[in-house]
């Protein structure tokens, strides 16, 4: 494919992208990522363009916004701004966490769920794209605020979801804790038991491995990128960063499979430990961050010989593997130039869009193994999936069974990739693999359904 076709096709979708959202920077950048990946394969299969799908795909098919009002421990009035972005519906009824942190907006809503849309599609389950949240930050709140803004939250929510049209989860600020309340009130409105929400308790209708899940999917696929250059996890030296849901899981698996993770951390800095995070500090994050909610420095006062860095991150410790599990955005290029020159052959993203299209771009000129978020993290959706089917058919199975079907998908998903990432000198470009195979099969069925 001619190069300056390529160019021209993304520069003018680009600016289209850009005029018609105006403001949204995360949005935009997650847009670039795919349609630069696109391009060729776009261009040589025209029936995608006479049929504007791409320009579809990044028009969400719905946007709600919504007042969520609420009374503080002081008596006090708050008033915070719920979302939902139903952004795709082609292969199955929106699917998608809920995010609760200060800096949600609609341009980060809308960068989730495009590639939620891509990442669904990739687990093979038959679910479309969603996301939302709310600026409402749960740090800091005691437990009866935050079931209040639970409770007007889903208040508002609940006429827009349903187990057939649209299944929110969990995300970043929202737990076990949060889903609870949701579903609590979510399901005193609708008078119903359905299975509109996914990382419910076990005893009430939440799947097996579903908290584990996203952190052990990433770590799988590490482990089946590391493959195919015949290399291990065991005896590697891992950073993570983050220390919430989806960075102690990928701590616990990690271990698992005789890795040494040594770096955890949260907004405020991070912790390196040189002797390993093992079980039993693990269970004591768990219990610091789930429980007690505190700081990451708290491990640094706990343990000895660990080193605690306030307000910087973990990416110039040395390592193998890097497994980015906060937020978007905290790995940039010189952070990814710093992990090249210390030796790490792999990075696989817990987190969504953690890498900068510079730190992706050094990672990609250097060879190095990298999973992107909506391959690498796709685990927690799928077993969301599963916990959608089992609710379907009133049933529970066991962790043995619901871990076989991860380790499946997540090979699955890394078969996919590999076969449409493929490059010249036999290097997979990941990217390219999950943005193609992601988006054929979403591509496919908006093409059967016609201009809707
Ligand atoms: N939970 C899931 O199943 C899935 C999550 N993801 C993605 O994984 C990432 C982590 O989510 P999850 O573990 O669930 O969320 P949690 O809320 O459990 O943990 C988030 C962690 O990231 C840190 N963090 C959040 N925002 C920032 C920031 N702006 N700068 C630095 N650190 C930050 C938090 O620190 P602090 O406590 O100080 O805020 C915390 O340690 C997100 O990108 C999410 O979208 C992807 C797929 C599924
Ligand atoms: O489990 C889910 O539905 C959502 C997971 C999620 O938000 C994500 O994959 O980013």
């Amino acid at each position: 494919m001619n190069d300056s076709r390529v160019l021209k096709y993304v520069e003018d979708f680009m600016a289209n992208v850009k005029a018609k959202n105006p403001n949204e920077p995360e949005f935009h950048q997650a847009v670039y990522e795919v349609v630069d990946s696109l391009a060729a394969f776009i261009l040589e299969n025209p029936v995608f363009i006479k049929n504007k799908i791409l320009e579809r795909m990044t028009e969400p098919e719905r946007i709600i916004s919504f007042r969520v009002p609420w009374i503080d421990d002081q008596g006090e009035i708050q008033i915070n701004r719920g979302y939902r972005v139903q952004m795709n519906s082609a292969i199955g009824p929106y699917k998608g966490g809920l995010r609760f942190h200060p800096s949600v907006n609609q341009s980060i809503l809308k960068f989730l769920a495009f590639e939620q849309v891509l990442k669904n599609s990739l687990t093979s389950l038959p679910m479309g794209g969603g996301k939302g949240g709310s600026d409402f930050n749960p740090k800091g709140k005691s437990d009866q605020e935050v079931m209040k803004f639970c409770q007007s939250f889903v208040t508002e929510l609940e006429r827009h979801v349903g187990p057939n049209t649209d299944i929110p989860a969990g995300d970043i600020g929202v737990g076990g804790r949060e889903i609870g309340y949701i579903f609590g009130q979510y399901k005193r409105l609708s008078n119903a038991f359905q299975g509109t929400f996914t990382g419910k308790g076990l005893e009430w209708g939440g799947s097996p491995l579903r908290p584990e899940a996203t952190g052990y999917g990433a770590v799988y696929f590490a482990q089946e990128m590391l493959a195919t250059r015949g290399e291990k996890i065991n005896g590697k030296t891992v950073v993570i960063s983050g220390s919430g849901n989806v960075a102690q899981y990928a701590v616990e698996k990690v271990l698992q499979l005789g890795g040494k993770p040594v770096t955890l951390s949260d907004s405020n800095g991070y912790i390196y430990d040189p002797n390993g995070i093992d079980q039993e500090k693990l269970e004591y994050v768990k219990l610091l961050k789930n429980a007690i909610r505190g700081r990451i420095r708290e491990y640094a006062e706990k343990y000895p010989d660990v080193e605690y860095y306030e307000d910087e991150t973990p990416w110039k410790v040395k390592c193998d593997i890097a497994i980015p599990a906060a937020t978007q955005n905290e790995l940039n290029g010189e952070d990814a130039q710093t992990l090249v020159e210390n030796g790490c052959i792999c990075v696989s993203e817990g987190a969504n869009m953690p890498s900068t299209p510079e730190a992706i771009d050094i990672f990609h000129k250097n060879k190095i193994l990298f999973g992107p978020g909506k391959a690498a993290n796709a685990g927690g959706v799928a077993v969301s999936g599963l916990e959608m089917t089992q609710n379907s058919i009133r049933l529970t199975w066991t962790r043995e069974e619901v871990d076989q079907k991860l380790k499946s998908i997540m090979k699955n998903i890394h078969a996919t990739c590999v076969k449409y990432g493929r490059e010249e000198g036999n290097y997979i470009n990941y990217v390219k693999g999950a943005n193609i195979s992601g988006f054929i099969k979403v591509a496919n069925a908006m093409l059967a359904q016609g201009v809707v």
